[in-house]
């Protein structure tokens, strides 16, 4: 801890369980393509704050080690053994980090020995390496999936860590979520343990977006520009037929970032439905007679529902139950006549090429990777941290999941945008405000506003208004209601 609460959260150097490694001075000083650069390398006292919204007498508090190249290296480039592997599922992007780290290799630091592992963890015991130069990645960024392969499973750290001892292999990156990230720590304690002159390096991925401290996962903005395909869809269908309703499933099957952002980027939404936001459907003030009063209002209506919205059963599609439970309400029970279109583009959002601004994004976390482990920092992921590129250590990266904050003004301004009502009932809306209650009180902004949400507030009113309300209804038919 420095002065006035400062906390660096650092992350671990081939030197802190290697004596006497030689360094070297970064290539990037002779490189012409950064010669017209004023100041390409990071000073080593340069940190990056977690929280940049700080009160005047308030601690510092945590930073992390900011990413870029340095002085001095700790690998001559001939000597560099380096190996890439994707782990986990799908997400766009994976092509473009994959290539950027090949060129960064290659043309910042003049390595000339990268080889891809095929197929996840399980590839680095089971299977032949491919060999990766920059003439073979030229062009994969245009394409989706991974050309090195992946998989779940397979971490068995013994034969991984002695294989990556038999190659020679000296720089692991490892591009995954928070299952590959976990593996990567365990590799990094094994390696660690058996002193090894191995530097690991992870790369979050995650098109849920729900990994934390960094500002954002790559591919997720192109997964929330396809998600605006399958609503755009629902939405013609809807407009088209009368009561007509559209339904979107989108992939989050613990958090609703993506729902959530397709939901507010398309403005054709008027109902989205996400894990960590409890719905019911039946009753006053529940998803049913909000699908009424729209369809009377406005004769259509778009909803999006997260996969994992309600899900106590993996096995049910959400998708796929909710779009029979309106049915079967409206025809049955209301003797209404309604359209519904459902549409599931769960895989199609997530295997197509990266969008311009990820490509940018993947291309600065490749390069801040290779920085890293050039300059000899090892067991740590590397993210951007309030906007500037930082290295952090594993345990920060899956010791929790993020998930939509049902109390922040986002999903506040979601719900304005919709229209739709939070679908609380009064005791999930109690158990809310004795959540947070021992939160921190709002900061208030320089305009006198507070950036605490209104919606707490709303939840108030909510129970103000629904207190002589009627429990949700049970389903008649037994099943478990996903509410
Ligand atoms: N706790 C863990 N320790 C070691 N390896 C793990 C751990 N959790 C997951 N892995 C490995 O990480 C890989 C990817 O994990 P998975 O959870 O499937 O995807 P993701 O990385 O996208 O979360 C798998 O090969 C799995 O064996
Ligand atoms: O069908 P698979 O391959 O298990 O993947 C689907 C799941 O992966 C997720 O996209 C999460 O994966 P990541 O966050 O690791 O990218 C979930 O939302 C989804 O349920
Ligand atoms: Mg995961």
């Amino acid at each position: 801890m420095g002065d006035n609460g400062y906390v660096l959260e650092d992350v671990p150097h081939l030197s802190d369980y290697i004596s006497s490694l030689p360094t070297y001075p970064n290539p990037l000083k002779k490189n012409p393509s950064y010669s017209v650069v004023n100041q390409y390398f990071v000073d080593e006292d340069d940190t990056v704050a977690q929280n940049i919204v700080v009160r005047k007498n308030s601690p510092r508090g945590i930073h992390f080690r900011r990413a870029g190249p340095s002085q001095n290296v700790y690998y001559k480039p001939d000597d560099v053994n380096a190996c890439i592997v994707t782990c986990g599922g799908l997400c766009p992007g994976l092509n473009t980090v994959i290539r950027e780290i090949v060129c960064a290799l290659y043309s910042i630091y003049g390595v000339t020995r990268v080889m891809g592992i095929d197929g996840g963890y399980r590839g680095f015991y089971s299977k032949n390496t491919i060999p990766l130069t920059p003439k073979v990645v030229n062009d994969i960024h245009k394409r989706g999936g991974t050309i090195l392969g992946s998989s779940r499973g397979g971490h068995v750290t013994k034969k991984i860590v002695d294989s990556i001892e038999d190659r020679g292999i000296n720089q692991v990156y490892i591009i995954g979520g928070d299952g590959t990230q976990k593996g990567a720590s365990v590799l990094f304690e094994e390696i660690t343990r058996r002193g090894l002159n191995v530097a690991v390096v992870g790369i979050p991925k995650t098109i849920d977006n729900d990994i934390p401290v960094i500002d954002k996962s790559f591919g997720f903005d192109s997964a929330v520009e396809e998600a605006q395909r399958a609503i755009s869809a629902a939405h013609v269908e809807a407009t088209s037929f009368e009561n007509g309703i559209g339904v979107v499933k989108l992939m989050g099957r613990n958090s609703g970032f993506i729902a959530m952002y397709a939901s507010l980027a398309s403005g054709d939404v008027d109902c989205c439905l996400i894990p960590e936001s409890h719905y019911y459907l039946e009753g006053r003030g529940g998803v049913f007679e909000y699908i009424e009063q729209r369809l009377k209002e406005n004769g259509h209506m778009v909803v999006v529902v997260a996969e994992g919205a309600g899900q106590d059963d993996e096995q049910v599609d959400v998708g796929l139950w909710i779009s029979k439970k309106i049915k079967e309400h409206f025809s049955k029970e209301k003797k209404m006549m309604i359209n519904l279109k459902y549409i599931d583009p769960t895989y199609m959002i997530r295997g197509i090429a990266s969008n311009a601004s990820d490509n940018v994004y993947c291309t600065l976390l490749a390069q801040s990777a290779v920085h890293g482990a050039m300059a000899g920092y090892t067991g740590f992921t590397v993210g951007p941290v309030n906007n500037t590129h930082a290295y952090i250590p594993f345990d920060r990266i899956t010791e929790k999941q993020n998930r939509v904050d049902i109390t922040d003004m986002m999903w506040a301004q979601l719900l304005s945008s919709t229209n739709q009502p939070s679908f609380l009932s009064t005791t999930r809306s109690a158990d809310i405000i004795e959540a947070n209650k021992d939160e921190e009180p709002p900061i208030p902004l320089s305009d006198g506003e507070t950036n605490q949400p209104s919606f707490l507030t709303t939840i108030v009113d909510i129970i103000e208004a629904n207190k002589n309300e009627e429990p949700p209804t049970q389903l008649s038919d037994g099943e478990t209601n996903p509410c």
